[in-house]
């Protein structure tokens, strides 16, 4: 059998870890399943928040699938490392990131490290970027709430807390709860919940089907007790928009104003 190829790893000079200084708020996006929008949640969470004037990273801590860098245009972008420590890629969205896709010699590369491997990159992530006085990092989280998510967690020194991503059908309920449990495990608090691909908006007549239902969302963050951040619409062009590079937020106004108003409340942190 073919052995996996080595991790790749960047090299800042010795004893210059910055050991994740400079970053005022994380916030951890995650999902109970995969495939549930959270990557884009994520990326236009990240967008919105730098455009409003605030110092933005993003870390793209899903090694299996790390999208971000396409997402944000830069996946043919390298990072790089000096005296500092590892630079994360600068975005034209004044989004910082930083993502395994960075170090894979092509887009389509498996990652199939084992977990300490996997560990390793993801502790230089959080211990060796030089992040620059940020005032949020945004946690792109693996999908799920198994093992992996668990270490990546534990690993981010004193996050704010966790955002969590559903789809708004009736099982959206137990995902919900996985994610409810995995943060209460870390006692991390729960910033809130957001139901996307909630009901497609028809381009020609402008109704709303409701394609997943609606509402999945709202009623597990009553049922949990945990706050509603919003409803994000099922929306075709984000998909082409991410295939681009091309931030969603950036290029459809109600997009950006259901962000805007989750930002808000992800800062002001009351109900
Ligand atoms: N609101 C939406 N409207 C339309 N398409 C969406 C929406 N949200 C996400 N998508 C699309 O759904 C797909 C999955 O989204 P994304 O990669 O963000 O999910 P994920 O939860 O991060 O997936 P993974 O589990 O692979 O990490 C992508 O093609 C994305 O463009």
């Amino acid at each position: 059998m073919n052995k996996p190829p080595p991790a790749p790893t960047i090299t800042p000079p010795p004893g210059k870890s910055t050991k994740y200084k400079g970053v005022k708020h994380t916030i951890l996006v995650m999902s109970g399943k995969g495939g549930v929008g959270k990557s884009t949640v994520a990326v236009n969470l990240a967008v919105t928040m730098a455009s409003h004037g605030l110092r933005v990273g993003l870390i793209d801590a899903d090694i299996n699938g790390p999208d971000d860098p396409k997402m944000l245009g830069v996946s043919n972008e390298k990072v790089d490392a000096d005296d500092r420590g590892i630079i994360p890629v600068k975005t034209r969205y004044g989004v910082d990131v930083i993502s395994m896709g960075f170090l894979l010699p092509s887009e389509d590369t498996a990652v199939i490290w084992r977990g300490a491997l996997r560990h390793k990159a993801l502790q230089q992530f959080l211990e060796e970027v030089f992040w620059d006085n940020k005032d949020y990092v945004i946690l792109d989280m693996p999908p799920g709430t198994g093992d992996e998510a668990l270490t990546i967690a534990q690993l981010v020194p004193d996050a704010d807390g966790i955002v969590i991503v559903i789809t708004p059908q009736e099982v959206a309920l137990i995902d919900a709860k996985k994610a409810i449990n995995f943060a209460s495990q870390l006692k991390l608090p729960v910033i809130g919940l957001i139901e996307n691909m909630s009901g497609l908006v028809c381009p020609h007549c402008g109704e709303t089907i409701d394609v997943f239902k609606t509402g999945g969302g709202e009623e597990a963050a009553k049922k949990y007790n945990v706050r509603f951040l919003g409803r994000i619409p099922l929306v075709p062009q984000i998909v082409t928009d991410s295939d681009n590079g091309v931030a969603a937020v950036d290029n459809n106004e109600k997009l950006k104003e259901i962000f805007l108003s989750i930002v808000d409340k992800i800062k002001d942190g009351k109900q």
